[in-house]
């Protein structure tokens, strides 16, 4: 039985040179990343995902968070401009990712931006974060786009961080672990609770309880057993030196 297709990118040469905004940059260690990477697919297929590499895209850094290139929903697949011009070549490879896999395929068009990062999808709301790498009109756009699939977009405005996804995620049943302090939690339209650990508001629902996070957060890890869920913990500590997190590695396409 799969649950579904994960899509993901392998981290190119070059990855130690990836954004970094709200953070000070340190060493990265390419080896260690390429582990970890391979650890976190390993997780995703024995969640019941079949793992489906995208095309790599070496000259781009960040390319490995294939999350930033498109938000999927339903059966459509909504390439991404993403906010950083230098990213923006990375949405080839995930295009031809999901036109494989059967996807309806729009996008979003200039000059609107956004990024996956900034899509947190909770039951039929869409929260997009307005921030550095989302604008308005990407916002827009994508709220047209989604309300074919009766989704309502509900923007959300970013202070000092990266993506909406750095700040807030939702657990299986709708709950939303969030760093409340990271964004104005009066746009959203329920509760949040909040976390005490940064990357404790970074989980990923694998279905049937099981929820990924990073071994950064092993007091939410617990918080998330309490709460009944199932755990599955990678670590990732090479991509969260680059402001990524758990939810950016991978894109989840749940069978229909
Ligand atoms: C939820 N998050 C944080 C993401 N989906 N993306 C992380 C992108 C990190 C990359 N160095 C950059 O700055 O673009």
């Amino acid at each position: 039985m799969t649950r579904g297709i994960a899509l993901v990118r392998q981290p190119g040469d070059r990855l130690a040179e990836g954004l970094v905004t709200h953070i000070e940059r340190s060493d990265v260690d390419v080896a260690a990343a390429r582990r970890q990477h391979e650890a976190y697919r390993a997780a995703l297929a024995g969640a019941g995902w079949q793992v489906h590499e995208v095309e790599p895209a070496d000259h781009c850094p960040d390319a490995v968070f294939v999350e930033d290139t498109v938000v999927v929903c339903a059966d459509l697949a909504v390439l991404t401009r993403p906010g950083a011009p230098e990213r923006r070549p990375e949405v080839a490879g995930t295009e031809k990712a999901v036109r494989a896999v059967g996807l309806e395929v729009v996008r979003i068009e200039a000059p609107g931006t956004l990024d996956g990062g900034d899509v947190l999808q909770v039951g039929s709301t869409v929260y997009v974060g307005l921030g550095g790498r989302t604008d308005a009109e990407g916002v827009r756009q994508l709220a047209a786009h989604l309300a074919t699939r009766g989704r309502t977009v509900v923007p959300v405005p970013l202070r000092e961080v990266l993506h909406l996804k750095s700040a807030v995620t939702a657990l299986p049943d709708g709950t939303l672990l969030a760093l409340p302090e990271l964004f104005d939690a009066t746009a959203l339209r329920q509760p949040v609770r909040p976390v005490d650990e940064e990357a404790g508001c970074h989980v990923v629902p694998l279905g049937d309880g099981l929820v990924l996070l990073a071994a950064s957060a092993p007091r939410t890890a617990a918080l998330v057993a309490d709460l009944g869920f199932t755990p599955v913990v990678v670590d990732i500590s090479e991509y969260e030196k680059l402001e990524g997190c758990v939810t950016c590695l991978s894109v989840l396409i749940p069978a229909s």
